[in-house]
């Protein structure tokens, strides 16, 4: 489940940066302080995949998943759909491109009027994105909309309210949404996570199952990076607002290059592997409004060399389209001495995604 070289990225965001103004502070400081949260990122997604985003709370994935959605300005960088730079965050031109980019959030209940029934909501989604066709032909799709994500008899939950769902119902209901604008990509920030591990499994697969059977491209923003390699084709990891590893999923949870991912897939719960064997304490994130100079990572890694201080690490190629950003590839001695401490290769944990039995 690699993408093929011949698949052309449908929306990429190239050196993507957001800058926000940091909250309390003096207001007679000369420079206003930011807060640093998505740094020079870089990132492709394509027709018929799923790209995982991870990282531990507040690296930056929600902020990004909104910098795709043309939800906030960018600081700098640019945001291209189909190979075109697009500039899409107010009036017509933001109504196009999200009816071709969708954001599915984590918490179902939160975006939905709770005093419209489901069938008002799709309808108003459908006639939104379909005017063109007869009111049969409108409520004919909501049916279908609702077949699509399997909850049929769809009669069954077209009257209810969304208080009167589950929460995987109603995530099933936002999905049949945001299918009703007939995406390219779906960004889907946390789809899961506020919902009940027994059920996750199945709004994952329903999720790639329309990615595949559609050609729609699919980020998901997820913490659970052994769900990643599961669901995911590409996997890029986020470490205080900068992608620090990405690549093929298989490459990148199994054969982790960057100290940071090797520590999110120890630190990942794995019932197979007891919890002694689980590294607990992974250390606290910096500050996004001081960063730290050189690698972001280095004061909480326990190979940082003397450079990894004060230089950005640039990005290394390890093959196969698997790249981190680590003084620890560097083609040098020191590099290579440091490189065989990080022998240690924890076995990717199981998803916490897992059905329950
Ligand atoms: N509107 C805003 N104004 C100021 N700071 C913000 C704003 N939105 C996000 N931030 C900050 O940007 C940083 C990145 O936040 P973001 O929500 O993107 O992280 P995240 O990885 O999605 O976290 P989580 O997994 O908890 O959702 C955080 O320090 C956050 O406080």
């Amino acid at each position: 489940m690699t993408v093929p070289d011949s698949v052309e990225p449908v929306l990429e965001g190239v050196d993507l940066t957001k800058h926000f103004a940091a909250r309390g502070g003096s207001p007679f400081r000369r420079h206003k302080r930011v807060v640093h949260a998505v740094d020079g990122v870089s990132l492709k997604l394509y027709p018929g995949y799923i790209t995982a985003l991870v990282g531990e709370s507040g690296s930056g994935k929600s902020t990004l998943a909104r910098l795709l959605a043309q939800l906030y300005p960018v600081t700098g960088g640019e945001i291209r759909y189909r190979g075109q730079a697009v500039k899409a965050t107010r009036g017509k031109a933001f109504r196009a491109y999200a009816s071709k980019v969708q954001l599915i959030l984590q918490d179902p209940f939160g975006s939905f009027n709770p005093v419209a029934s489901i069938l008002r909501t799709l309808q108003r989604a459908v006639r939104i994105h379909h005017a063109d066709r007869s009111r049969a032909h409108q409520r004919a799709t909501v049916d279908d909309l609702l077949r699509q994500v399997s909850l049929v008899p769809p009669e069954q939950f077209t009257e209810k309210f969304p208080h009167e769902l589950s929460g995987g119902q109603l995530q099933r209901v936002s999905i049949a949404r945001a299918l009703a604008a007939s995406p390219d990509v779906f960004l889907a920030d946390e789809p899961v996570s506020s919902l009940d591990v027994s059920i996750r499994l199945g709004i994952l697969n329903l999720l790639k199952k329309l990615t595949e059977e559609r050609d729609v491209a699919l980020l998901y923003v997820t913490h659970d990076i052994a769900s990643a390699r599961y669901f995911a084709a590409e996997t890029a990891v986020m470490y205080a607002g900068e992608l620090i590893e990405q690549g093929p999923s298989e490459e990148v949870t199994q054969h982790a290059a960057h100290p940071y991912t090797q520590l999110l897939i120890a630190s990942a719960p794995d019932p197979s592997r007891g919890e002694s064997a689980r590294v607990k304490d992974i250390g606290q994130p910096p500050s996004l409004i001081n960063p730290p100079a050189g690698c972001r990572f280095h004061p909480r890694c326990p190979y940082a060399m003397q450079r990894c201080q004060t230089e950005a690490p640039p990005r290394f190629d390890l093959g196969d389209s698997h790249t981190t950003r680590c003084w620890l590839y560097a083609d040098d001695e020191e590099a290579e001495t440091r490189r065989s401490q990080t022998s240690f290769t924890p076995q990717p944990p199981e998803p916490q995604t897992k059905e329950q039995s």
